[in-house]
């Protein structure tokens, strides 16, 4: 597909739209002496409600670190991230831990389901750690799992289901507390072509709303054309933001 598409300095933003995830002069190191690696070096990044973002670069250029400081998995050394107004850099562990849990749903590159649950119970999780009693967190996830194409596998344990299947479990997982930000580590990096290109088509589709954002970290070229923003990073840097007008003519 094509589509208009504007390129833009790091930290430029977009006219119009909800902030969703806005952060500011983000660093982070590991390891510390002649082992210290500097995995963000200062990032001003805004993504926006309504949008899916991606983020892309070279291998070890900081992607996950970046996406899992978003989600508050990893706390920074220094900076501001605040996802739909609230500052998770400011929050106690604790309040995190809550946070994400209201908030964020997560897809990753191994589905990682619970091999002695159904899709169903593997769905439901989220509603379960949320205080739901099993009966309607299953419930809920069986809906959430049929909107997913996964309707007629509610019973299946993981070992019965293809990648393909097991990722729209996962996406069916993430979605089912109805989260407002989801994100996405190389949701496609273990699936062929044609499932990886349904699964972003699905995950598009489930979360563009105007109160809901995605973000998906990927190296996959073939799926850049689903972003309608994506950040390039290079050593730790935002180095190039494009906006793609994905309802622009061809
Ligand atoms: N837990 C850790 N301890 C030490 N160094 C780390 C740790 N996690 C990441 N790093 C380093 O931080 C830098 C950024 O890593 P990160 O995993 O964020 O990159 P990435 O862009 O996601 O890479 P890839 O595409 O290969 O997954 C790399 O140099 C990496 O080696």
């Amino acid at each position: 597909m094509s589509g208009a598409l504007a390129t833009t300095r790091a930290g430029e933003g977009a006219a119009g739209l909800q902030t969703a995830v806005r952060i500011r002069e983000l660093t982070k190191h590991f390891g510390s002496g002649d082992q210290r690696v500097q995995a963000l070096g200062g990032i001003n990044l805004d993504l926006y409600a309504g949008q899916m973002s991606l983020i892309v670069g070279p291998s070890g250029c900081g992607k996950t670190t970046l996406l899992s400081v978003i989600a508050g998995i990893l706390n920074a050394d220094q900076g501001e991230v605040t996802i739909f107004g609230e500052d998770v850099t400011k929050m106690s562990d604790r309040a995190k831990t809550k946070f994400r849990a209201r908030r964020i749903g997560f897809v990753f590159q191994q589905y990682n389901l619970l091999p002695a649950l159904t899709a169903a119970e593997n769905a439901s999780i989220p509603l379960v750690i949320a205080g739901w009693s099993k009966a309607p967190a299953v419930r809920k996830a069986g809906e959430v799992l049929t909107a997913v194409g996964m309707g007629k596998k509610l019973q299946s344990l993981p070992s019965q289901l293809s990648g393909g299947q097991m990722q729209r479990v996962a996406i069916a997982r993430a979605l089912v507390h109805d989260p407002h930000l989801l994100v996405c580590d190389e949701p496609t990096a273990a699936l062929d072509h044609d499932t990886g290109l349904t699964v972003m088509e699905l995950i598009r589709e489930s979360v563009v709303r105007p109160d809901r954002a995605v973000v998906v970290v990927t190296h996959d070229n073939r799926v850049f054309h689903f972003g309608d923003r994506i950040a390039h990073m290079d050593d730790g840097r935002v180095v190039e933001i494009e906006d793609r007008d994905r309802h622009a003519a061809a």
